[in-house]
């Protein structure tokens, strides 16, 4: 294969035989997973099924994790996390910019998640779903490679939500960085990402392409389908969904 063949096709994350324990107790048990370039991937599991600890050893934030094999990502990798985690004396533009340099890459960040005009406000003057935004255009000036979301919607209500699940689809068709999304919403990870992965007892349970055009709609009944085997991967009967 010709080298530049090969630059295309390698995985932007490559797992091998991940494993990971806290006191003796197994979480990741020997997790192998490719995420090719650019593809946008959800992970669903139960509460503790390992989801956050799978999320951080990719992020690189876990230091103790162990794998027979490799666990390489890219270097240009940004984090989002359910809460914003802006820096509350730091105005928005300077929370955006935080370690980078590049004022007016800052304002288009904001201006391409909505809060144009809304540089010099502190982070206690914006709501839950600006704050997220923010924390999105914060990532967005990292020009990421990898982008990593654990529960970056699980704090906000129901209608901004489907705002956010509109804009982060957006910005991935932009600027289509890896992204590999911990949600518990199976209909979140249905609607948004083109492979939806269950966790279960260690391992990945269930490695399903969600085959369906975008912008997908939560009523399109084609992806009840989708919904019922994740829901199964999850243990969870339809009547009880
Ligand atoms: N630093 C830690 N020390 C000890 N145990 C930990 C630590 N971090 C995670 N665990 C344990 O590992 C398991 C998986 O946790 P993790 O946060 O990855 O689950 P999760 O799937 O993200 O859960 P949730 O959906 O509730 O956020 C849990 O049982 C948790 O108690």
């Amino acid at each position: 294969m010709a080298p530049h063949t090969e630059q295309l096709t390698r995985p932007a994350v490559r797992l091998r035989g991940l494993t990971r324990s806290f006191d003796g107790r197994t979480v990741l048990d020997g997790i192998d997973l490719d995420i090719p370039a650019g593809q946008f991937v959800a992970l669903l599991g139960h509460s503790g099924s390992g989801k956050s600890t799978l999320l951080r050893a990719v992020a690189g934030l876990d230091h103790e994790v162990t794998g027979s094999g490799e666990l390489s990502a890219p270097e240009r990798v940004s984090v989002v996390f359910q809460d914003s985690r802006l820096l509350p004396w730091r105005r928005v533009l300077d929370n955006v910019l935080l370690g980078t340099d590049g004022a007016d890459k800052g304002r288009a960040a904001l201006a391409e998640v909505g809060l144009a005009g809304r540089e010099r406000a502190w982070p206690s003057e914006l709501s839950g779903g600006e704050a997220q935004r923010a924390a999105l255009a914060r990532s967005l000036v990292r020009e990421p490679e990898l982008l990593l979301a654990d529960e970056p919607f699980g704090a906000l209500d129901a209608l901004t939500r489907i705002r956010m699940h509109h804009l982060l689809r957006e910005l991935w068709e932009r600027h289509r960085p890896s992204v590999l999304l911990v949600t518990h919403d199976v209909d979140e990870a249905i609607v948004l990402a083109d492979r939806v992965l269950v966790l279960d007892r260690g391992r990945i349970g269930l490695d399903l392409t969600i085959d369906r055009p975008h912008p997908r709609s939560y009523r399109d009944p084609l992806l009840g389908e989708y919904r019922e085997r994740l829901l199964a991967a999850l243990g969870v009967t339809e009547d009880l969904a």
